[in-house]
């Protein structure tokens, strides 16, 4: 009976990296002070037994670390193994757990480079495990609920966080302190509730099967920068970072991407040294910018971001920059992705 049961369920491996759903603190009432990645992947699938009704699970520790320092190459060395497993005929979805930071930034670089239908689902905690009200087992149950379910295919890669599927695409982490930090300016595509997926929209961008990036075809990303905007802001960032090798910069604008009249020439001169100046916004929630609003991108030479925030926009341009050095290109993508 127990050998049938096995045979219905899906196969799901576990990919785990580190962050808070790995960590642990020194009390219950730690829930903001302890210490990210400290649990191993077969703890944490051991500390959620109920899994084992919803798929046939096993785990592999692809990296122990704390996402905000995540790297190019861990990406590419993640982004390789889930590649891997897609391809792999007795693999129905995977997880990655994923410290929470950067988790949007993972989930769009995934979304842009895997080419495959199957579900890839990123999931985190705000709380580590050993707090009370830890969110992380909940969590963890329903990324294996949504990478198990053969509806969740074809969606692109996706976060689970709070009871809600979210697009990795769109989603990002938009409050620190609570459990319900992701949002999403479009919406979440649905939720997760008792093991049991709930769909409401479809992401509308190329993703996945349908991206014209593969990660089995990048060996490393060029190196793009992020430099912030705010009142009274001068050159010196742009310019440190293009000196630094930088070979875009996503400038992190205020409102709709507007540009100091004390930055404006140094981009100009940076665009004629052949570095790529890509507009986008720092707003908390549904940055929106156009081109030719607010500055002459058409005149400049300049990319916006559309849609994307300043971290998104360095994962994109650094995927589509593997591929093209041609600012037009380079729009296109942004619109497309
Ligand atoms: N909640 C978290 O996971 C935060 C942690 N600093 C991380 O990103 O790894």
């Amino acid at each position: 009976k127990e050998v049938a049961q096995q045979q219905k369920l899906a196969n799901v491996v576990i990919l785990a990296t580190g962050g808070t759903i790995a960590g642990a603190g020194a009390s219950a009432a730690n829930s903001a002070t302890y210490q990210a990645a400290k649990l191993g992947v077969d703890k944490l699938i051991a500390g959620v037994p109920e899994l084992a009704d919803i798929a046939n699970v096993r785990g592999e520790q692809v990296m122990q670390i704390a996402s905000e320092s995540i790297s190019n190459d861990d990406l590419l060395k993640l982004g390789k193994r889930v590649a891997e497993l897609a391809e792999s005929k007795d693999v129905d979805g995977i997880v990655i757990t994923h410290g929470t930071d950067t988790l949007e930034e993972t989930a769009y670089f995934l979304n842009l480079v895997e080419k495959t239908d199957k579900p890839i689902v990123v999931v985190g905690s705000m709380r580590p495990g050993t707090a009370m009200s830890a969110d992380g087992m909940l969590n963890l149950y329903n990324a294996v609920a949504v990478a198990s379910d053969k509806q969740s295919r074809g969606k692109g890669v996706l976060v689970t966080m709070n009871d809600e599927i979210q697009s990795g695409r769109d989603v990002s982490k938009a409050v620190n302190i609570k459990t319900e930090a992701f949002k999403s300016a479009w919406g979440p595509m649905g939720m997760v509730v008792e093991g049991k997926s709930y769909w409401f929209r479809l992401p509308a961008k190329r993703h996945t099967a349908n991206s014209e990036f593969d990660i089995k075809q990048i060996s490393s990303l060029p190196q793009v920068d992020i430099a912030y905007g705010y009142g009274n802001v001068t050159d010196t960032a742009y310019k440190a970072l293009a000196q630094g090798g930088a070979k875009a910069v996503i400038h992190a604008g205020t409102g709709n991407g507007s540009v100091s009249s004390r930055v404006v020439p140094a981009l100009q001169e940076l665009r004629k040294n052949g570095v790529q100046i890509i507009r986008s916004s720092h707003v908390n929630q549904g940055g929106f910018v156009l081109r030719n609003a607010e500055q002459p991108d058409d005149k400049n030479d300049w990319v916006v971001a559309h849609d994307l925030n300043p971290q998104k926009a360095r994962i994109l341009a650094m995927v589509a920059m593997t591929k093209t050095q041609d600012s037009k290109e380079l729009q296109r993508i942004f619109w497309e992705y």
